[in-house]
């Protein structure tokens, strides 16, 4: 290690796409094809390496082809005969680990529409909480049913009634922020957690979202379109909210009195 002399077998060079007539490799040429994020983790454990004499690691290498690859590596530099020397071992492990993230994915996704389930929107919803709680950072939840779709699938059928929920879905993808929360609770039911956002603002999104789907045409055949609408109900966090689940009973409330009171709009809780 003092020397600084690094050497790869064959299987490294392959592993890290790099060809050996042209590719000397060194510590900093290793740390450079290290993926930006996982930088710091490896230097940590390099830097740690003087203490324990023992890493073991998972971190992203960028090929470059411009290819992302996971690799396992374990170091050692605890052989009593030569304690100078670091001997390592890496593994290529993106096979697994992208069948690992892509079952991570489906744990929390609803499969009709792409967006998150019910269980992964309540955790969520509880972390959001529990923050609210430490440093008053506001959220809102907003609940959103869509009206008579009992009569969507009784009509045109459930496949119908299913391009719906993805249409409204894809509406939900275009206008929620990366950082909004968006589930379909169940049916036709869907629950969006604007983080650090105002009932006024949210409202207004709600409002765009109820617009432009009352204006949207879906077509049952060639010559028969139909119309749907959405009820809409809002909560914000508050400081007397004993739990999330006393902010989804004021959000359910209010999509309860839009549902009695015509349907097709969107009813702020602290407007009644
Ligand atoms: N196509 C389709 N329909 C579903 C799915 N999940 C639930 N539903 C249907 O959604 C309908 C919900 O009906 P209701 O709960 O009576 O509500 P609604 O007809 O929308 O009436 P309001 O909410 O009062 O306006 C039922 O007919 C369910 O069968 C689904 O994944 N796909």
């Amino acid at each position: 290690m003092s020397t600084g002399v690094v050497y790869w077998s064959d299987v490294v060079y392959d592993i890290f796409g790099v060809d050996r007539a042209a590719f000397t490799p060194s510590c900093t040429a290793f740390l450079r094809m290290v993926y930006p994020q996982d930088r710091a983790k490896v230097e940590k454990k390099l830097a740690q390496l003087r203490d324990n004499g023992y890493y073991e690691i998972t971190y992203r290498i960028t090929l470059p082809s411009g290819d992302i690859r996971w690799l396992h590596e374990i170091a050692d530099n605890t052989a009593p005969d030569d304690p100078d020397t670091l001997v390592g071992t890496v593994r290529d492990i993106t096979v697994f680990k992208e069948l690992e993230l892509k079952l991570r994915k489906q744990t929390i996704t609803d499969h009709l529409t792409g967006l998150f389930n019910r269980r992964y929107f309540m955790k969520r919803l509880t972390q959001t909480f529990a923050l609210y709680q430490r440093n008053g950072q506001q959220a809102v939840v907003m609940l959103l049913d869509i009206d008579h779709f009992k009569a969507v699938n009784d009509t045109y059928g459930h496949a119908m009634g299913d391009q719906v929920l993805m249409r409204l879905a894809d509406l939900f993808k275009e206008r929620f922020r990366q950082t909004d929360v968006v589930g379909r609770l169940g049916g036709e039911e869907f629950a969006v957690l604007l983080v650090d956002s105002c009932l006024e603002d949210a409202a207004g999104v709600a409002e765009e979202i109820r617009g432009a789907l009352a204006g949207m045409e879906f077509h049952a055949n060639v010559d028969e379109t139909f119309r749907v609408s959405v009820t809409c109900g809002l909560a914000g966090f508050a400081e007397d909210d004993a739990s999330e689940y006393s902010i989804l009973k004021r959000a359910d409330d209010s999509l309860y009195l839009g549902k009695q009171s015509g349907r097709n709009q969107v009813v702020v809780e602290s407007f009644y």
